[in-house]
């Protein structure tokens, strides 16, 4: 007989009921979560055909020109979340300040964070993009929410993940037990469970980091680099193979597939700057995810997910994946 397929519900309703590990309301949460996904992955397939590609002619709080489908996909998150009683609001790369769930909708416990669309120059030329979300629990000393609410350490995460919309629409979830990976059966309309415990190899020949910011970077970035273009003659003595999406939620998917190492450090271009990437729609997730499944994630001196955040669309430096390696790096910024 064939292996009965285990869908995103079911896996959810049997690590709440079985194992006790979600509540309900997180439960539904993630499940109206991934119903969005779906709808963005229809959007993204649609591309010319829908009119879904393109700039929108307006820049966000952080003064980036916003795609349609940043705007289009940041839409259904909010449209499919706000109604459901599970949360107390949103933030999101795309708006300004946080989106309090309007009073004429039962009021939830939890907050939810999310880049609706990463890799926003990879959209018009049909290269694999993705939406990064993390859960918070509001904390319950005050009525109503505020912004502070929002800012508590990555550590703090009551569930985080990602949804790929590439060769595959590939959903992939933590709740702090392990990783787990869907990939969406387009037949059934459904996600279906196609990994358990994602485990990534402490070492790896593959680095992912944009080169052509080489001549700005900081010295211990330089030197790793160096040492892994230096191949088996070199310091390390291997040869290292290099990844750049530019998406990162791809390059980071391909991490927890195969092990890898993704940086995008602090450089001396703004140096004011702490970094390009969101500390807590984009490396809060991502480090959550990368640390169950093995690895490590700093910002080059300490854990990303000990970091406490001191306003919304705060940037940091990462560096994440193969444990060894992003140790190395560290040890490279944290001399003895
Ligand atoms: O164009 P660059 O400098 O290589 O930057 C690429 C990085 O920027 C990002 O696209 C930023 O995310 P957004 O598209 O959500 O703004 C990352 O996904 C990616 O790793
Ligand atoms: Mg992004
Ligand atoms: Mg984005």
């Amino acid at each position: 007989m064939a292996q009965q397929k285990i869908s995103l519900t079911r896996y959810l309703v049997e690590q709440q009921r079985a194992d006790g590990l979600i509540p309900g309301q997180l439960r539904l949460l993630l499940e109206v979560v991934a119903r969005a996904c779906k709808s963005i992955s229809m959007a993204v397939n649609k591309g010319d055909l829908g009119g879904v590609l393109g700039s929108a002619d307006s820049e966000n709080v952080q003064g980036e020109v916003q795609k349609k489908l940043d705007i289009i996909a940041n839409e259904v998150l909010i449209e499919a979340n706000e109604w459901g009683g599970h949360l107390a609001a949103m933030a999101s790369e795309e708006m300004d300040s946080i989106y309090v769930v309007p009073n004429r909708y039962p009021q939830g416990e939890y907050l939810l964070l999310f880049d609706p669309l990463d890799g926003s120059s990879n959209i018009d030329v049909n290269v694999s993009i993705g939406t990064i979300f993390s859960v918070l629990k509001k904390p319950d000393e005050h009525p109503g929410v505020q912004e502070a609410d929002f800012l508590q350490a990555g550590a703090k995460q009551v569930a985080a993940g990602y949804c790929i919309y590439g060769p595959q629409t590939t959903l992939v979830l933590t709740v702090g037990h392990g990783v787990a990976m869907f990939t969406l059966d387009r037949e059934q309309g459904s996600f279906v469970l196609t990994k358990e415990d994602i485990q990534i190899p402490a070492d790896t020949k593959e680095f992912s980091i944009n080169m052509s910011n080489m001549r700005h970077w900081d010295e211990p970035v330089k030197r790793y680099i160096d040492e892994c273009l230096a191949g088996s003659e070199g310091p390390r003595a291997k040869d290292f193979n290099m990844r750049w999406i530019a998406s990162m939620v791809t390059d980071v998917h391909r991490i927890l597939m195969r092990g890898g190492i993704f940086m995008y450090p602090w450089d001396k271009r703004e140096p004011g700057k702490p970094g390009k990437l969101r500390l807590m729609y984009e490396a809060n997730p991502m480090s959550w995810l990368v640390e169950q499944a093995g690895g490590a994630a700093t910002n080059g001196r300490d854990r990303i997910l000990d970091l406490q955040p001191t306003k919304l669309h705060e940037r940091v430096s990462v560096i994440l994946g193969s444990k060894n390696e992003v140790e190395r790096v560290t040890s490279y910024h944290n001399p003895l």
